[in-house]
């Protein structure tokens, strides 16, 4: 098992520094990588797994420390799995509200039976740079492409995220709840058992 005082998140993205904090808890002291450079690395990973491992190992270059990366989005049946790894940079790099109108728009004409849509997580832990034997723990978040946005809580995608078992969008959820069910929640709470903080 793994022993963890500190460790580096590696991720410029504030919603989801805000939730893998909360998520961790208070057993490890938790820096950010935006204490050691605002450059984040190209993701040039075929999948979620090797973009994880690629951000982690940038961030525990750049500090020293062991690193934990998450590497997650929103991947569609009707569009074939899109925009999948891509998620971030759907609408090039418009952030958060265009990446959402572009998904309505692509959207527009199917029904809601075929609106299927999960959300995926994929976690990465290096001791150090080249750990030849990263963590990776993964999980799934099922629901539904409203028709249009509601709540105002999250980020991202989570205000076109119907959550069936909750019957609401994930943006309505309060953050605790959204963290007791989520795609991140569930690859988190794999990755405190094998670090035995769970
Ligand atoms: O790479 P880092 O620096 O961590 O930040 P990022 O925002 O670029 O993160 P990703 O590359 O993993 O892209 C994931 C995108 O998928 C979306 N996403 C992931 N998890 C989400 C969640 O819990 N709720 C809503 N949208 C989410 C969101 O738009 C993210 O920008
Ligand atoms: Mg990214």
């Amino acid at each position: 098992m793994m022993t963890l005082n500190q460790l580096v998140l590696a991720s410029h993205n504030a919603g989801k520094l805000k939730e893998l904090q909360a998520l961790l808890g208070d057993a490890v002291r938790v820096r950010s990588v935006g204490e050691f450079s605002d450059v984040a690395p190209e993701e040039t990973g075929l999948s979620f797994v090797e973009n994880a491992i690629l951000k982690a190992r940038h961030a525990a270059r750049l500090s020293g420390l062991p690193a934990l990366a998450d590497d997650s989005g929103l991947a569609v049946d009707a569009l074939g799995g899109a925009p999948g790894i891509h998620s971030a940079r759907y609408a090039g790099g418009g952030g958060d509200a265009a990446n959402n109108a572009k998904l309505l728009e692509a959207l527009c004409e199917v029904p809601d039976a075929e609106r299927g849509a999960r959300f995926v997580c994929a976690l990465a832990l290096v001791r150090h740079a080249e750990d030849p034997l990263p963590i990776i723990c993964e999980g799934l978040w099922q629901g539904r492409i409203l028709h249009a946005p509601r709540g105002t809580e999250g980020f991202g995608y989570d205000p076109l995220f119907w959550v069936p078992e909750r019957g609401c969008s994930s943006a309505e959820l309060a953050s605790a709840e959204k963290n007791r069910l989520s795609h991140r929640a569930r690859a988190m709470l794999q990755l405190r058992q094998r670090l035995g903080l769970a």
